[in-house]
């Protein structure tokens, strides 16, 4: 960890309101330099806002904005060669080629990556000539992540990066953030796709409302915890099960036919479950011990699901 003050992206006490609703509402958090941080919240939570806060895009209503150390309205012209921005949407000329306009962005920086090289690894050596409004909605988000990455930037903004691609294309957008780290760059990227901020991140900061409402590693904000799940005929007599547990246990059916029992998972609690199953005549599937996913983190912390 780096010392207070010394992060790649230190936000205090951030508001942006749109007329009478806030949609940062008093966000704070602190991105180390060297990590990826990711922002994982459900729509509407205010993880553009903030990243675009950040990027200079936009202006906080209050609060303190560090990137770099620096102030990203002030400093723009300081910090633009020194970190890298993939938008939500873009961020390309319609008309621009997809190798003409890479090699371009590459050519203002001292020692950029090579953009063919680039364009290979993220499958778009074809499109090369391609204009980008002629190229499609998982082609023109891996052209933005090239153009933000070309010049090897110390921080790089990703606004959703994977939202939408298919699975070789995602797999390959996550090798080159993975390798973007260990060369060092510092990445802070929204995502609400938790698979992705587990996978990828060191930090996590859980944003619902325009407020931080956890933060961690993924395996601290996970804990320790097993649970068990299986899938059986729905309506199981919970309570009658639950007797046959030992204290402290809970149990869920949601949706139906779908069963989650949270303990502390051992050998005697998977043969009571089994047992108890057995004597009821019911045959379950997909039984399962797993840890608890940061989806269910949110759940506990709001009531609500993530990707409601
Ligand atoms: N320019 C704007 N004018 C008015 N309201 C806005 C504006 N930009 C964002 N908002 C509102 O602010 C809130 C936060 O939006 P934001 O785009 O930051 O959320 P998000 O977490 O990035 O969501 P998503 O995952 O859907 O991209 C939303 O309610 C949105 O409607």
């Amino acid at each position: 960890m780096t010392p207070p003050g010394d992060g790649a992206v230190e936000l205090d006490s951030l508001v942006k309101r749109y007329g009478a609703a806030a949609a940062v509402d008093g966000l704070s958090l602190r991105a180390a330099r060297g990590e990826v941080t990711a922002l994982l919240g459900p729509n509407g939570a205010g993880k553009t806002t903030t990243i675009e806060i950040c990027e200079g895009f936009r202006r906080a209503d209050a609060g303190t904005v560090r990137v770099l150390g620096l102030d990203p309205a002030a400093d723009a012209r300081a910090l633009k060669p020194r970190v890298g921005v993939m938008p939500q949407s873009g961020g390309v000329p319609g008309t621009a080629r997809a190798a003409e306009f890479l090699r371009l962005v590459a050519s203002f920086h001292a020692s950029p990556l090579a953009p063919s090289a680039l364009l290979e690894r993220l499958g778009l050596t074809e499109h090369a000539r391609t204009p980008f409004r002629r190229m499609s909605g998982g082609q023109q988000q891996r052209l933005s992540l090239a153009v933000a990455v070309v010049g090897r930037p110390e921080l790089v903004f990703l606004d959703e990066p994977t939202t939408g691609l298919d699975p070789q294309a995602r797999r390959a957008t996550w090798d080159l953030i993975g390798e973007l780290r260990a060369a060092g760059a510092s990445i802070v990227l929204t995502t609400h796709n938790m698979d992705e901020a587990e996978t990828l991140a060191d930090h996590v900061v859980i944003v619902d409302h325009g407020r931080v409402v956890a933060e961690g590693a993924p395996a601290t904000l996970t804990g320790a915890e097993r649970q068990l799940r299986f899938r059986a005929r729905p309506g199981l007599g919970l309570e009658e099960l639950l007797s046959a547990l030992p204290a402290g246990c809970a149990t869920k059916e949601s949706p139906a036919g779908h069963y989650l029992i949270e303990a502390d998972v051992r050998p005697e609690l998977l043969a009571t479950v089994t047992a108890w199953c057995a004597s009821h005549g019911v045959m379950t599937e997909d039984l399962r011990i797993e840890r608890r996913t940061l989806e269910d983190v949110f759940l506990e912390l709001t009531g609500r699901e993530l990707r409601a």
